[in-house]
């Protein structure tokens, strides 16, 4: 199938190379030249393991980028997968999606044949039908029933492992506005489909635009209430991760996303919860518990920083930050923890020295007067404490022989030594 993708970030890049890889011809329409340059030359424009490979396999070939939206005229389907950020006020920020959608619905002006869009950003209820559409029918001056269909099709894939969850993902969502529209969707995830153990949920648009804010609300509230289970298995000096291993075992419970911490970052369950909490406002509802996971979210990186300062006077210290990505195996910095823990530092009066494999680049230009280390090692090289912020795997069996204290407080939980530290705190153990 003839496939494009408009917008080029995290998703889009992801999406394009796995549809490339399971036989479609792609292009992604980007107005960034230089990841349109980069996929051109065969290149990742992100870090996200198994994305080069695909990229190299296809582009030039079944894969290609371009800035101008008339190729989407050579494709059957548009999956618009662009940014939904939030507004000031926490709620959705829907300007660039009407940007998209106006482009798009102008190209598709020219077109012969039908054409489906399907909406893969993450969108309230109501989107895809009261805003793209109508956006769609009015620049391409064709209605939505007769030529143009319209699908909300959401995205589950997680940073760092986007390649594999979008191959091999739990289920795949619909929402269509004719059979036709799904009969198309279905042909085009057929391999995937195909698959054992991935379920195919068939449902109205409204449903499929709340289930992806249902399922972040969801994680982001676990983790929430993991850490607040955390924070109180620390008063009573017992070891959360002992004990909500044994909850887990509760198969109604489940032993995924239980690692209490730092909490959560990211480009998605901050927003997300935050749209959906603005939206229920809107609606008439207050959100009392969605509330209450971004308050438990908003305290953990303090609570790290009081923990050291418990152990090491701050003001003057020299404090390395090991981790600076929202989690490991990316180099997304959106909303990381990490940035909040050097807020908090930084207030304090310490000098922090920052580590991370591959996310430096991404915080330097917000953070031009931190220092930044080669590796966790030389970051920890004459610091009068560390905090571990992300858990990337390259940080365990560290050696900390070359600080000046050997004080560690750990937001997340990494493989330690604790016997080479003078000092090992855990946020929540
Ligand atoms: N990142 C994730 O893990 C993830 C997972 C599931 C769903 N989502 C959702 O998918 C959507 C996209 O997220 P993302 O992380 O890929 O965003 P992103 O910011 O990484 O990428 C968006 C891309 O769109 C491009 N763009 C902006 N305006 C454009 C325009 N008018 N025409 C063409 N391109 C344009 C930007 O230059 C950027 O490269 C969001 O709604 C997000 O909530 C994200
Ligand atoms: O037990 C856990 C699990 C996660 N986290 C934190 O939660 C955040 C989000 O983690 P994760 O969900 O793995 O990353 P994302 O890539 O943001 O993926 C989420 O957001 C995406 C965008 O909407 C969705 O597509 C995914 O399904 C959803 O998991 C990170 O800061 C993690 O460190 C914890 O603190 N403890």
């Amino acid at each position: 199938m003839n496939v494009s993708i408009v917008g080029s970030g995290y998703v889009g890049t992801t999406v394009a190379a796995c549809l490339a890889d399971i036989g479609h011809d792609v292009i992604n329409i980007e107005i960034d030249e230089d990841i349109v340059e980069a996929i051109n030359a065969g290149e990742a424009p992100i870090h996200e393991s198994g994305l080069a490979e695909r990229i190299a396999d296809h582009a030039g070939s079944s894969l290609r980028a371009t800035t101008d939206y008339d190729a989407v005229r050579e494709t059957d389907v548009t999956f618009l997968c662009l940014p939904t950020p939030q507004s000031e006020d926490g709620s959705l920020d829907l300007a660039i999606m009407r940007a998209g959608a106006e482009s798009l619905g102008r190209a598709l002006a020219d077109e012969d044949g039908d054409h489906l869009v399907v909406v893969k950003s993450t969108v309230l209820p109501g989107t895809t039908e009261d805003v793209v559409g109508p956006v769609l029918e009015a620049e391409s001056g064709t209605a939505i029933g007769d030529g143009l269909e319209i699908a909300m099709n959401p995205e589950f894939l997680r940073m760092g492992t986007a390649v594999e969850d979008f191959l091999e993902p739990d289920k795949i969502v619909f929402g269509a506005s004719s059979d036709g529209a799904a009969e198309t969707l279905r042909e085009l995830y057929a391999p995937i489909l195909d698959r054992q153990g991935t379920d195919l949920v068939e449902t109205d648009v409204r449903e499929a635009e709340l289930i992806k804010y249902a399922n972040n609300a969801f994680l982001a509230s676990k983790v929430s209430l993991v850490n607040e289970l955390g924070n109180i298995a620390k008063e009573y000096d017992a070891d959360a991760y002992e004990v909500l291993e044994a909850v887990g075992l509760d198969d109604r419970i489940s032993e995924r996303f239980m690692r209490s911490g730092l909490g959560w970052g990211g480009s998605c369950f901050p927003k997300d919860v935050n749209a959906l909490r603005a939206g229920a406002r809107d609606q008439g509802y207050e959100p009392a518990l969605l509330d209450a996971a971004v308050t438990v979210n908003d305290a953990q990186p303090r609570r790290l920083v009081d923990l050291l300062e418990e152990h090491v006077p701050l003001e003057g210290a020299r404090i390395a930050v090991l981790g600076l990505s929202f989690k490991p195996g990316t180099d997304d910095v959106r909303k990381s923890r990490a940035l909040d823990v050097i807020d908090h530092l930084t207030d304090r009066g310490a000098d922090v020295v920052a580590a991370d494999p591959v996310a430096i680049e991404n915080v330097r230009p917000d953070y031009p007067d931190i220092e930044y280390a080669a590796s966790a090692e030389a970051a920890l090289e004459g610091a009068d404490g560390a905090v571990v912020a992300t858990d990337w795997p390259e940080f365990d069996g560290l050696s900390f022989d070359g600080m000046a204290r050997r004080v560690l407080v750990d937001g997340r939980r990494i493989d330690v030594d604790e016997d080479a530290l003078e000092v090992y705190e855990g946020l929540t153990w």
